[in-house]
């Protein structure tokens, strides 16, 4: 069986075209910057080389048929028709608690997402128009749906709920959902088998550091408490997400700049985080750019946004009873080092203790990070959430069939 999982984002589609008999990949890449200029898809050959090929991309649409013309291209391509797909798998973020679980798409499902686009303002409506833009080209193949937060979704109630009036959770639905659940799910698992611990038994703390980023304590294999909230925007600090803040500071500044509440929703959204407190960027190796380069801001940016990750891992230590094992992920997670040293520093009386010159070599590999004294094991994972999703999808559309 032959499965396309694509991740469409606000301005981007990732792509992967899996053998789900072997699950070996057949085909990759990425479309970016959909909707503004210089836009291109990149695609990863067989032997390695990338391909970038710049095209006009006023919508998802676009970008959509762009990624099924590399698939078909008789010189690189990996079918010879669209036939030949089985299945596509897409990445959800927003479930609300209408989706607690992977679903095959319906056009119910498809409403159900559309109403919940304003609990994910970034996301929702890209997925949206990847969906429809694969239904116009492949109209009888089966999509599946899969929910960043499915995976969240064994959280207490007493870990989801926010103190606000009970029947504003009942009436509007008003709680903490959770995001990144593929990624946290699949890392989760994956630390396990790295360590030889039993999932049944093991208190992991999964770090998602990217663009977005959130934290998960997974206990037993099951979340039990996660950074972000009703929608990406809360927890940690993140590219132009401010991540927690007092919500009096919202409505204060709402009043000063006189913002509307979508307005003031996309400034927190889109202005803030590292871009905010910056001025420079949100790609974090900008910032650790300008950082070496003394630029205080950048290196105030930094401060900001390791501590926040550690005080998380502090508060999930309490909340597990103990950790065996911290997971780095996520283009930050796997990559940028200093800010694993510095979410871990200071942790050994916890029993968290980083080996800083091994930490220093690994980068988008896995690799165990911490002494061989330390207690609690840090361990860097690459995320894949396109295999969960192929799994998901190949599993759905079987039992159908
Ligand atoms: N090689 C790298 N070195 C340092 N940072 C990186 C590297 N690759 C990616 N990043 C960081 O990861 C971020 C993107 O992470 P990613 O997980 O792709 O985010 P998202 O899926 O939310 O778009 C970038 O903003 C960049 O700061
Ligand atoms: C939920 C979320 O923040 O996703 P991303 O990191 O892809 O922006
Ligand atoms: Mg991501």
């Amino acid at each position: 069986m032959k499965v396309l999982v694509l991740n469409c984002g606000s301005s981007s589609i990732k792509y992967k075209l899996y053998n789900m008999d072997d699950e070996s990949v057949l085909a990759q890449g990425g479309v970016e910057r959909i909707g503004i200029d210089n836009a291109f898809i990149k695609v990863k050959l067989p032997n390695g080389e990338k391909k970038q090929i710049m095209a006009d991309l006023p919508t998802h649409k676009e970008g959509v048929s762009l990624v099924f013309q590399c698939l078909l291209d008789p010189e690189f391509g990996a079918i010879k028709s669209l036939d030949e797909i089985d299945a596509v798998g897409h990445r959800i973020v927003q479930g609300g608690d209408k989706f607690n679980k992977s679903v095959i798409l319906t056009k119910q499902v498809e409403e159900g997402i559309e109403e919940l686009c304003d609990l994910a303002p970034v996301h929702n409506a890209g997925y949206l128009k990847g969906i429809r833009a694969v239904d116009a080209l492949m109209p009888t193949t089966p999509q599946v749906c899969v929910f960043d937060n499915a995976f969240h979704s064994t959280m207490p109630d007493y870990a989801y709920l926010y103190a606000v009036p009970y029947e504003l959770y009942e009436k509007y639905h008003v709680r903490r959902y959770g995001f990144h659940g593929t990624s946290h799910r699949y890392v989760s698992k994956r630390v396990c088998e790295i360590l030889g611990l039993e999932v049944n038994n093991s208190k992991i703390i999964t770090c998602h550091i990217g663009n977005g980023a959130s934290v998960a304590a997974v206990l037993n294999g099951k979340v039990i408490d996660t950074s972000m909230g009703l929608t990406p925007l809360a927890g940690l600090m993140m590219g132009t997400r401010c991540g927690d803040i007092d919500p009096s500071a919202v409505t204060y500044l709402m009043e000063k700049l006189g913002k509307k509440p979508q307005e003031m929703a996309d400034y927190l959204n889109k202005k803030s985080g590292v871009v905010g407190i910056t001025g420079i960027s949100s790609d974090m190796r900008d910032i650790e750019n300008a950082a070496s380069e003394g630029n205080e801001r950048a290196q105030l940016a930094l401060k900001m946004y390791d501590y926040r990750i550690k005080k998380y891992i502090g508060a999930y230590a309490a909340a597990l009873g103990g950790v065996d094992a911290i997971v780095f992920t996520a283009g930050v997670g796997e990559n940028q080092t200093g800010t694993r040293e510095k979410a871990c520093e200071g942790l050994e009386f916890l029993g968290i203790k980083i080996d800083v010159a091994k930490n220093a070599t690994i980068r988008g590999e896995e690799a165990i990070i911490s002494t061989p004294e330390s207690k609690v094991k840090v361990v860097v994972v690459p995320t894949d959430e396109e295999i969960v999703i192929a799994r998901d999808t190949k599993e759905l559309v079987e039992k159908v069939k």
